[in-house]
């Protein structure tokens, strides 16, 4: 299959030696590795896709210098304007619920990044502002690029913060690897390969792992049924008030309680089906069940993004346009050349879109809690019956609309140092990042996608344009994730044109580039499933994963679209016994 990817090749981009990696030892191993490499076998891509390695991106680079400073300039020459005064007068907080999906999608979407991409910090250390941000450290660290705040900032004037935190993602050794510009890496494995929940190398996997039964280690409340994640006792983990918190293949898990929750169900799965294996395979050692049961909770995973998430982020046109679909049976999707890596333009930008679907408060068990107030506390998950009605107020609750609107709990409350009462802004963080990356401005992805460029203010519409004339200096000046995320949503999707053909364009590759992709055959992928155990993980839905681990499945209602609001035609909620509901049979993995 020729390589259909609407925005080219990356032909402008060499792989120099240090990205290379070494010949595979073995070629044809059964389970995908937990770093990632040897994915693609060939010679000079055995590291593609692998943690640690560098992100591909679509455009070459801004950067000021050509090398690695970041995309401060306007096309004028005078600096760009600060990344919170664009975030702080273009977005404002209002209340717009979606009309057909819930949080339980935005939260999915979360889950799903942490798989994919993580901007890898270029140092933990560094400090850019003051402790109390009034004003920048004096010598930084190279790595700083702190965001200005203006002295009439409306939220931060009143705290006298005039500097917000940020620092630079990492990237590839230049000196070492002789690359031409600077490539930001990053720290997970670019395929959905469940790696926010096995980790990313073979070493993070082994403390994750009961090493027995094949299962993952938990937290277990037998009579409740109430299993979780097992604890993180690391220092700093999670908030102070925080009575406990967990770990996982991924340390971000708790940012926020409803991503704890999906972490919860994924690994509850595992161990489910681990247990059942184990039962028709009692010949079986811990490694192969646990390597068997990874490898269907990968297979479920995929299979979900791309029948019941992915349509849904990017509408029809798009799914058939990228050729996005789920195959019937095997498919023939692999293309060795088609490399699988996250693109700067996706992680630094497209996928935030999912920030503006955040509400402002969650339908928690019990009633109304603001968001941010659950930000790095999860410790009501222990409470009895606490995890089923979580999905249940997420699986009712509307996400916000795709828009110029966040929710203050990321714009003012992100993440707060402990005994300050303001936080980080989530959409600062995002321009900056874009900068960072040096994200060529939003008119070049308009230009590339031959759509109109907008030449000027007022293409933006009568209501932006003058906020926007206010901030920039020129039009070739707006940040892509800034464009982006203004666009109108096109039928059927939740974003714009502009982001729908870079996710489009993301998934694509993680499809066609993973040789272990679920539903791969035998001529491909030397971990295929045989045809009856294909069909079988084809069949599951989300809803089916939910109905499954939940505390008490006979009290348990779902809607069978379980990212579409329940008051959509023929989507009411059902019974876990439905035979709208799913399950999958594992019998055909009995030897
Ligand atoms: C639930 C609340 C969420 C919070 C509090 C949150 C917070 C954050 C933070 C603090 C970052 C790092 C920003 C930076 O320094 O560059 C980030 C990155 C990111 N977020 Fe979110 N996020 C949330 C949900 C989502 C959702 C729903 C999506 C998409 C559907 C999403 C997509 C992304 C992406 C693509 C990145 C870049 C990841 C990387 O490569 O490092 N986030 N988010
Ligand atoms: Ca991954």
């Amino acid at each position: 299959m020729e390589i259909k990817h609407f925005f080219g090749n990356n032909s402008h981009i060499r792989t120099k030696r240090c990205l290379v990696g070494g010949e595979c030892l073995h070629k044809h191993l059964r389970y995908r590795r937990f770093d990632g490499k040897c994915n693609n076998v060939l010679h000079g891509r055995t590291l593609w896709g692998s943690a640690g390695y560098p992100m591909e991106r679509i455009l070459p680079p801004a950067y000021g210098n050509g090398v690695w400073s970041a995309r401060v300039l306007s096309v004028t020459g005078n600096f760009l304007p600060s990344a919170r005064s664009v975030s702080a007068s273009l977005f404002g907080d209002l209340h717009v619920p979606h009309s057909k999906h819930n949080v339980l999608m935005m939260q999915f979407g979360q889950f799903l990044v942490h798989d994919i991409t993580k901007n890898k910090g270029h140092s933990d250390t560094a400090q850019c502002c003051l402790e109390d941000g009034s004003h920048r450290v004096a010598n930084p660290h190279p790595a700083c690029l702190p965001i200005p705040v203006s002295k009439v900032d409306p939220f931060y004037s009143q705290f006298g913060v005039r500097c917000l935190e940020f620092v630079r993602t990492a990237i590839a050794s230049r000196q070492k690897c002789n690359v031409g510009h600077g490539r930001q890496i990053s720290a997970v494995t670019h395929f959905i390969d469940g790696s926010g929940i096995y980790g990313s190398s073979a070493e993070d996997s082994t403390l994750l792992r009961a090493l027995e039964g094949g299962r993952l280690k938990s937290l277990k409340h037998v009579r409740l049924n109430n299993e979780l994640p097992p604890l993180d006792e690391t220092e700093g983990a999670c908030d102070k008030k925080a009575e406990m918190c967990f770990k996982v293949g991924d340390d971000r898990v708790n940012q926020i309680i409803t991503l704890v929750a999906v972490h919860t169900l994924f690994l509850r799965e595992h161990n489910r089906i681990a247990k059942t294996l184990d039962k028709l395979n009692p010949h079986w050692s811990d490694e192969t069940i646990f390597q068997e049961t990874r490898r269907i909770v990968i297979a479920e995973i995929q299979h979900i993004v791309f029948n019941e998430y992915l349509p849904n982020v990017v509408g029809p046109n798009y799914m058939q346009k990228y050729e996005l679909h789920p195959s019937k049976g095997y498919s023939n999707f692999y293309n060795p050349k088609v490399n699988p890596s996250i693109l700067s333009e996706f992680s630094a930008a497209a996928f935030r879109f999912g920030h503006s679907t955040i509400p402002d408060h969650l339908e928690l068990p019990g009633g109304l809690e603001k968001t941010h107030k659950t930000f790095f506390d999860p410790t009501r998950l222990r409470e009895p019956h606490f995890f089923d009605g979580l999905f249940r107020g997420i699986l009712h609750q509307p996400q916000q609309l795709v828009d110029d609107m966040f929710s203050h709990s990321i714009t003012w409350f992100l993440n707060p140092k402990e005994g300050f009462p303001f936080g980080k802004d989530l959409v600062s963080l995002n321009i900056q990042r874009g900068r960072d990356h040096a994200l060529p401005s939003y008119n070049h992805y308009l230009h590339l996608n031959e759509r109109h460029v907008k030449t000027e203010f007022s293409h933006f519409g009568a209501v932006l344009s003058p906020k926007l004339a206010d901030l920039y200096d020129h039009p070739d000046d707006v940040d892509l994730y800034v464009g982006g995320i203004l666009e109108t949503p096109i039928p059927g999707a939740v974003v714009g044109e502009t982001f729908a053909e870079i996710i489009s364009d993301q998934f694509a590759r993680l499809k066609e580039g993973d040789r272990y992709f679920y539903s791969e055959g035998p001529l491909t992928n030397p971990g295929h499933f045989t045809l009856p155990q294909l069909e079988e993980i084809q069949k599951i839905t989300l809803a089916g994963l939910l109905c499954a681990n939940a505390n008490d499945r006979h009290s348990f209602h779902v809607q069978p679209q379980a990212f579409d609001l329940p008051h959509h035609a023929g989507n009411q909620p059902q019974s876990c016994h439905s035979n709208q509901i799913p399950s999958l049979d594992l019998n055909w993995w009995k030897d």
